[in-house]
């Protein structure tokens, strides 16, 4: 059993209500995020991949369009734009065309923060 994981990148916007800093958080403000999708399976013996990176980089490219350079607040089946809540609104994008998919990481590289998703 192999893993393989690809990063992407996404910018957003964002409020959130929050006990702590409670004000800046209710205000909108940005975020540079950056989520990892891992793969798990054998290797096919004649490909040598688990998965073609160029395949596993087209079924996270929808997810990311519609996360980039956009208000996550009016993402409808997000909920707040969490950390959490965005590792399982990208799990629910890509899971259905990727069965291969076991975790989903989303990174706030800047303050040293992640949550990841391995499923229900
Ligand atoms: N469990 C979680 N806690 C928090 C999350 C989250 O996604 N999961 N998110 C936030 C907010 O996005 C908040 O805006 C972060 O605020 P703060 O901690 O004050 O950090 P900065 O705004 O300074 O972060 P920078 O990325 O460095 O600008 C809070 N908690
Ligand atoms: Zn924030």
């Amino acid at each position: 059993m192999h893993e393989i994981t690809k990063d992407f990148r996404f910018d957003a916007a964002h409020t959130l209500i929050r006990e702590i800093a409670a004000e800046g958080s209710r205000r909108i403000h940005g975020h540079s995020y950056r989520a990892q999708v891992a793969l798990r399976g054998s290797v096919d013996p004649t490909s040598g991949m688990v998965a073609d990176m160029g395949l596993v980089e087209q079924l996270v490219e929808g997810a990311r369009e519609t996360l980039d350079h956009r208000f996550l607040d009016e993402i409808n089946d997000l909920g707040p734009a969490t950390m959490e809540n965005l590792a399982s609104w990208i799990w629910r994008k890509v899971k259905p065309e990727c069965p291969q998919l076991v975790r989903v990481t989303v990174f706030r590289d800047s303050a040293g923060e992640s949550c990841s998703y391995w499923g229900e």
